[in-house]
């Protein structure tokens, strides 16, 4: 059997050096934030001229409607729209589900049995789900729980996000399963401008726990899926 492969996501991108620097050192997707109030917005035009090479295009939004979501989605030259505000399971549906990174907060749960249950109810109409720090918004820089998470089942598979840099990911890798790393702030120098030797090493430690130090390297992580 294949050994799964971490999926690694660098969002809040703004400029093409740093974009070919995530590329470069192995990111899988690239993330936009078309979120007007954050640091990292970009405007969709800008991040279309962006290229990415192999890496899949994904865009965050908060407030945006599906509409609006589809319509940013083409002008970005987007593949999955990361979903990080209020959208409800019938917004997901006219967004695309197999367009949609469902974002899911568990510091708004009591425990990992009600962030699943909120999970199952999107469990049609996501591909994957990125789990967040916080009650809302996103590049705060602040970690979640690693151990409360560690017993996640989850429906689809799911990136884990929230204050990840070299420093914070040891603990992340040696105490959660999750499909993939969502990596942002952590790896900057300022808002919106990423740090490359950040990236290259963060990334170097999930590859080499790919390759050395996952013991289920042969069975499936988190949920057990796949994307792409
Ligand atoms: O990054 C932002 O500025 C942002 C603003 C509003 C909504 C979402 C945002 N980021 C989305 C992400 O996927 C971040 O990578 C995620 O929140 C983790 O960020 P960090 O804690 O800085 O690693």
């Amino acid at each position: 059997m294949t050994p799964r492969r971490l999926l690694v996501k660098v969002c809040g991108i703004t400029r093409q050096v740093d974009a070919e620097a995530c590329v470069r050192h192995g990111a899988d997707l690239v993330g936009f934030i078309f979120h007007p109030a954050s640091p990292r917005f970009i405007e969709p035009g800008n991040a279309a001229q962006i290229d990415t090479g192999r890496a899949l295009r994904v865009g965050v939004f908060v407030e945006q409607d599906a509409a609006e979501v589809r319509d940013i989605m083409d002008r970005a030259r987007l593949d999955y729209a990361q979903l990080a505000g209020e959208h409800d399971p019938q917004c997901c549906r006219a967004v695309g589900p197999g367009r949609v990174i469902r974002v899911f907060r568990p510091q708004r749960h009591a425990d990992v049995a009600g962030l699943a249950a909120e999970m199952a109810q999107y469990a049609q109409c996501m591909t994957m789900a990125l789990l967040d720090a916080g009650t809302a918004g996103g590049g705060h820089g602040r970690t979640l729980d690693f151990a409360a998470l560690s017993t996640l089942r989850a429906p689809v598979p799911w990136l884990l996000a929230g204050g990840l840099s070299p420093r914070t990911l040891p603990e992340a890798l040696r105490l959660v399963a999750p499909d993939g790393f969502d990596l942002n702030s952590g790896l900057e120098s300022a808002p919106g401008i990423k740090d490359e030797t950040l990236v290259r090493e963060a990334i170097r430690l999930i590859r080499t726990f790919d390759e050395t130090n996952d013991p289920r390297a042969d069975a499936p992580r988190g949920s057990g899926g796949c994307i792409g």
